[in-house]
């Protein structure tokens, strides 16, 4: 197969350059010395930063990566962002079952939230995707837009994905229900 065959081609409905803030949280610094078996292959956050810029902006968007693992730097970037950013991603990580400041941070910046997990951290003990040690209860997921997760790295592709088709989409965003 060439290289050719592993592209997919990219159509909008719209062309507008959204801004999109990706959020690692506690522990993601570390990605590179983590299970192989849960995080897979990716050799470190700054290689996975790369990864989601680039697609973004083959995408036509911008990618803008923060991480830490302090919350407070966390909550402080999520308040000083809001304005100019149209979305986040964000994967919570270590504050993914107590990270009630952080959810409420992002539900008061009133843009979508995509929650990211590399494992599907509802699987079962034993799962192949999973953590290990058997299922999580996220404190993200009640108020976050929407949800991916269980495909590694691919869980952040596909939330990028589906956040410019949403951002394009003036009907999904506005107060108006498709078909009205
Ligand atoms: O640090 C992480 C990473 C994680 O959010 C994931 O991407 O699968 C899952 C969390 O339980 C864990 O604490």
């Amino acid at each position: 197969m060439t290289d050719d065959a592993h592209e997919f081609r990219i159509v909008r409905r719209g062309d507008r350059d959204h801004r999109i803030a990706v959020i690692d949280g506690p522990n993601m610094s570390n990605l590179g010395a983590r299970s192989r078996k849960v995080y897979g292959d990716v050799g470190s956050l700054d290689d996975l930063k790369a990864y989601v810029a680039g697609f973004g902006e083959r995408l036509g968007v911008t990618v803008e990566n923060f991480s830490s693992n302090y919350e407070g730097a966390i909550l402080e970037y999520i308040h000083e962002s809001a304005e100019r950013v149209d979305a986040y991603i964000v994967n919570p990580a270590g504050l993914t079952t107590v990270g009630e400041g952080v959810r409420h941070a992002l539900e008061e910046t009133g843009r979508p939230v995509v929650e990211v997990h590399f494992s599907n951290i509802q699987a079962g003990a034993g799962h192949g995707r999973g953590l290990g040690g058997g299922p999580i209860a996220s404190s993200f997921t009640h108020t976050a837009t929407g949800l991916t997760m269980g495909m590694r790295q691919y869980s952040y592709i596909g939330a990028l994905t589906a956040l410019v088709a949403a951002l394009d989409d003036g009907y999904f965003l506005g107060e108006g229900v498709a078909g009205d």
